[in-house]
């Protein structure tokens, strides 16, 4: 690793600290280097508050004169919420810029860069440049299609399967659900179920986030035909916003109810596979929603694949195997016909070959 992939590094492990925090805005950070010395450094916070750039200019002062930028955005070249920092960039007296991507938002999209290499500034692009997009996968999906992020995460045992034959699921344990039921969610501006998940009175909808940190999220119902109970956990528990997806025709009288606590409609036509996604999916964006976290079992998984919707899965495997009607169990080759209890066995390491992967577990 050189020095400048060491700093921007250095600069993207800063920027990711403010992952979930910045929507709209995408997540920047920003790392300046005289002589070999970090003089500044900054990250953007919060959409509206200033950007990366600005906070590490603040920090580096004048030391900032002849010294190198480490960004992980494109500068910005437009008066949005906050002035351009590419300015700020050609007043510093940097001697050298180096962006790890491009900003693909038509406001900037190569005018920030533009802006500091006419002031003879050196600019260098490109370094650590798949990390950076990585990173802010979401807001470049956004800035792309104009539509949320979509991300389908679901859990399953070791043998693949997503529940028991009753249906029962819940194979995450320990950090798995910690991670999957809190963690993610706190990164997301909104999670996606659908009507069968609420009328299973699933408990995950009304969790708290731990103590000392995170978000409830926007919560999403598909329910096409307004079957949602009144007395629904999700309509009693008002500590996240609640959109109902229905159609335009659904009763106004129950609708009424709802609304009084504080439950909010969106209405999307439906087709002959159900509520339309994508309709549903720019309405969504035009609320300022831009990211979706598909909760909703295999179900909803299953509509939003079918309509070429999902842009990223997130797949948690639990160290447990289930079994089921005429399936083997792997590891015995024994047919087990039905099996309500999963059986635990211990992961001893994951690795890939080419495209496959393999798992290697152990009875417990
Ligand atoms: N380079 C850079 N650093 C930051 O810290 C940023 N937040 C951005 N964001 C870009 O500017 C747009 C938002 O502008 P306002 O915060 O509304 O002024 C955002 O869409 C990105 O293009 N860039
Ligand atoms: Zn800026």
């Amino acid at each position: 690793m050189n020095d400048d992939q060491y700093y921007m590094k250095l600069a993207l492990d800063l920027a990711a600290s403010a992952k979930g925090k910045t929507n709209p805005n995408p997540v920047v950070g920003a790392v300046i280097v005289k002589d070999g010395v970090i003089a500044g450094t900054g990250i953007h916070r919060k959409a509206g508050e200033p950007h990366a750039e600005v906070h590490a200019f603040k920090m580096a002062g004048e030391y900032a004169e002849g010294a190198t930028l480490y960004v992980t955005l494109e500068p910005c070249s437009h008066y949005g919420k906050t002035p351009p920092c590419a300015n700020l960039v050609r007043e510093s007296g940097v001697r050298r810029v180096v962006v790890a991507t491009q900003d693909p938002n038509p406001e900037v999209a190569g005018r920030g860069i533009s802006i500091i290499k006419d002031a003879g500034i050196e600019v260098e692009v490109g370094v650590l440049e798949k990390e950076a997009q990585r990173l802010n996968e979401r807001f470049i999906h956004n800035m792309l299609t104009d539509r949320p992020f979509v991300i389908s995460k679901y859990a399953m045992t070791l043998d693949g399967k997503l529940a028991t034959h009753t249906g029962h699921s819940k194979w995450i344990t320990g950090e798995g659900s910690r991670h999957s039921v809190h963690l993610l969610r706190d990164e997301v501006d909104a999670i996606l179920v659908g009507i069968g998940t609420v009328l299973a009175d699933d408990p995950s909808l009304t969790t708290r986030l731990p103590e000392g940190g995170g978000k409830n999220p926007i919560r999403i119902i598909l329910d096409s035909e307004l079957r949602v109970p009144l007395d629904a956990k999700v309509v009693q528990v008002s500590d996240a916003k609640t959109l109902i997806v229905t159609q335009e025709n659904a009763p106004a009288d129950k609708m009424d109810l709802l609304r009084e606590k504080g439950i909010e409609f969106i209405f999307v036509p439906k087709n002959e596979t159900g509520l339309n996604l994508k309709a549903l999916m720019e309405e969504l964006y035009k609320k300022g929603i831009t990211d979706v976290l598909l909760e909703g079992g295999s179900e909803v998984n299953a509509s939003f694949l079918r309509e070429g919707l999902i842009d990223k899965y997130l797949i948690y495997i639990a160290p447990k195997l289930l079994g089921g009607r005429n399936s083997l169990t792997p590891y015995t080759g024994m047919n087990v016909d039905t099996m309500d209890e999963a059986m635990d066995v211990s992961f001893s390491g994951v690795e890939t070959f080419g495209e496959d992967i393999r798992i290697t577990a152990y009875p417990k």
